[in-house]
């Protein structure tokens, strides 16, 4: 059974009071905090990213997790996701069968198709991706895909991924393009990308797109309210491919510079910033603790790490740094706190919870960081 959605017993808004208070009373020593009311989006069906991990026999193939005993449970029917994924189980469960591509089994070590990946965008379209064991199961695929196409045509892009080793990872390093299509349409902060399977997406589009807002208005605000107009250079650090630099860019910022270690989400911000010819905005392969080293500080940072937060010394760094501003948008109040601790230089002017992951005790918060 799967245990994600502990709080879907309770009524919906007493889960964003439930989120609102855990958020305030973790981030309450570092304010004086402003917080604007919650932002929420669908309670159901808001997934437009999913990773499923199959298990069974190609004839009966589940999707979902892995119970205690590594084998699998089916969660197609799963209320969160977005039903124009839920819809196309059917169709690649007669792929996997037609194909006779048998599950991976993680207890006997036997089997090629590991997972299945599927990103939403808000044209209804679809990429799918095959996370498999090896090029054997790429082979059994290939003769039925062309097939398959013709009966899911809004699935625009298609690849395999290979996961050789016997590891509790989403993905591996290799991708392989299946379709013509190696990249896939997708709106993020209003602008027209093309993402690339393997750089980060946020998981509910339509939550995404109001934090990136957000983010926006601040920087409005603060131009607004400081007379000398928008900032000159912003940092958005793990940048994935751009949302937060590409808002501070449509709000007038000067110079964006996006530092992310997936080469994948570079290129894709990059390619995004040439089509859109916005010579502002450039996109950084690094590491943004090494990165960020030896530099002046522009006048707005923002960051908006992993679960793990920023590590120990990311915020050592930004408590000394000359910049007038910092947003911090963190999927887990947690280690935001844990990094604000090492800030002390700093203090939350305004915060806003977004409910990101509505049933699930997960949350996203963004703040607006001033100095103490
Ligand atoms: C929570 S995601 C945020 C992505 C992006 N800001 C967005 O809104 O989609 C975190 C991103 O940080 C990247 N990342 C992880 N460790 C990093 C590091 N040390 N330096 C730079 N980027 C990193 C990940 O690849 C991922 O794209």
């Amino acid at each position: 059974m799967c245990l994600s959605c502990t709080l879907i017993q309770q009524p919906y808004a007493q889960q964003v009071e439930l989120k609102r208070s855990q958020a305030q009373t973790l981030l309450e020593p570092y304010g004086p905090t402003a917080w604007l009311e919650p932002f929420t989006g669908p309670e159901q069906g808001y997934r437009t990213r999913i990773k499923m991990v199959v298990g069974g026999t190609y004839r009966r193939p589940t999707f979902g997790i892995l119970d205690r005993e590594r084998r699998g449970v089916d969660l197609r029917e799963c209320g969160v996701i977005h039903p124009e994924l839920t819809r196309m189980f059917g169709l690649i469960h007669s792929l996997i069968r037609i194909s006779k591509l048998a599950p991976y089994s993680v207890p006997e070590r036997t089997g090629e198709l590991k997972q299945v990946h599927m990103t939403l965008n808000e044209a209804g379209q679809i990429m799918l991706r095959f996370v498999m064991r090896s090029r054997a199961g790429v082979k059994a695929l290939r003769p039925n895909l062309a097939g398959f196409l013709e009966r899911a045509p809004h699935i625009v892009t298609v690849t395999a991924n290979l996961l050789p080793d016997h590891v509790a990872l989403a993905e591996g390093e290799e991708e392989i393009h299946l379709t013509g299509e190696t990249t896939f349409p997708l709106t993020i902060s209003r602008l027209p990308l093309r993402v690339r399977p393997q750089g980060f997406v946020q998981t509910n589009q339509a939550v995404a797109e109001g934090l990136y807002a957000q983010a926006g208005e601040w920087i409005a605000a603060a131009s607004r309210d400081s007379h000398v107009g928008p900032p000159e250079t912003v940092w958005d650090l793990y940048a994935g491919v751009g949302g937060f630099g590409f808002t501070a860019a449509q709000a007038g910022a000067g110079h964006v510079i996006g530092v992310e270690t997936s080469s994948e989400a570079v290129a894709a911000g990059n390619a995004a910033a040439a089509a859109q010819g916005m010579a502002a905005v450039e996109f950084i392969a690094a590491d943004a603790t090494q990165w960020v080293r030896e530099k002046p500080a522009p006048e707005l940072i923002i960051v908006n790490p992993p679960r793990r937060g920023l590590g120990p010394d990311l915020p050592v760094w930004l408590n000394e740094c000359e910049a007038e501003s910092i947003i911090y948008s963190s999927c887990n109040p947690t280690t935001l706190a844990r990094d604000l601790a090492a800030m002390s230089n700093w203090s939350i002017e305004q915060a806003r919870l977004f409910d990101m992951f509505p049933q699930t005790p997960h949350m996203e918060v963004i703040a607006l960081l001033s100095r103490s």
